[in-house]
């Protein structure tokens, strides 16, 4: 039995004081640990402090990127060096947003998804298809690509312990959500490319969370399908209301 993950993604969104409150309102919540896994990827900003808000409680804090290198002169970028040393336990490795508006190619994916390792960071590989793609029949065929390039020359047991969301680009903030059975056929398609390429331990045990416009009325259906086994949010992980009703769903999958 896989855990189920659901990882808030907030992107360029909110204020220290907003990031702080919000963190101060969830963790009065009661979720348990054992049966959900929360994560908050947060601006890098905030790391430091909510780090030390959310310490002992059910929450982690994840980055929405990080630099390959350890260190360097590459002006703007954080390493994951620098988030191990903050406490950040997850880090989201090539969003669809970081691929499109950063060039972020499948090679620098698979470099940070190495880095994430050698720092204890728990990767988060974005993977996902065009509208375009998924009209010319090619989902399957993107998304397997790009997660053997991610997971080139990682280890099975690296592997087993990635998160990899599948989020189709058109469904990302848009108000469209993939049928929970084609993000289920996606999902499988990504657990059999990983079976094909690491074997069965590692295939059953990694987690597969989809994204793009998951809210409280769409999170139970999609979470009931064999191969989800989270979700990656955006929107609605904004306002704690709505993300603590995801993380209720969740606890009860
Ligand atoms: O990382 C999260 C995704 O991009 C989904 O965003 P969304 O839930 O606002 O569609």
């Amino acid at each position: 039995m896989r855990k189920p993950i659901i990882a808030g993604n907030w992107k360029m969104y909110k204020t220290l004081a907003e990031a702080e409150d919000f963190v101060a309102k969830l963790k009065e919540k009661q979720v348990d640990h054992n049966k959900v896994e929360t994560v908050i990827c947060a601006p890098a900003l905030f790391l430091n402090q909510l780090v030390q808000a959310s310490k002992g409680t059910f929450i982690s804090i994840g980055a929405q990127t990080m630099h390959e290198e350890k260190e360097g002169a590459f002006t703007g970028e954080i390493s994951g060096h620098q988030l191990q040393d903050l406490g950040v336990n997850y880090v989201v490795i090539g969003h669809s947003e970081r691929r499109q508006y950063f060039n972020e190619t499948d090679d620098a994916v698979n470099k940070k998804v190495q880095a994430a390792f050698d720092y204890q960071l728990t990767p988060i590989i974005c993977v996902g298809e065009t509208l375009e793609q998924r009209e010319q029949n090619e989902t399957e065929n993107i998304v397997s690509n790009q997660v053997m390039a991610a997971l080139e020359g990682v280890s099975e047991e690296n592997v087993k312990n990635s998160i990899i969301a599948y989020e189709p680009i058109w469904a990302i903030g848009t108000g469209k959500t993939a049928t929970a059975d084609d993000a289920n056929d996606v999902c499988q398609a990504i657990r059999e490319t990983i079976l094909d390429g690491f074997g069965e331990e590692v295939a059953s045990s990694v987690r597969i969370q989809y994204g793009g416009s998951v809210n409280p009325g769409n999170i139970e259906e999609l979470l009931s399908k064999e191969h989800i086994d989270g979700a990656l949010v955006g929107g609605a992980s904004l306002q704690v209301e709505s993300f603590v009703k995801l993380l209720e769903v969740a606890e009860n999958v």
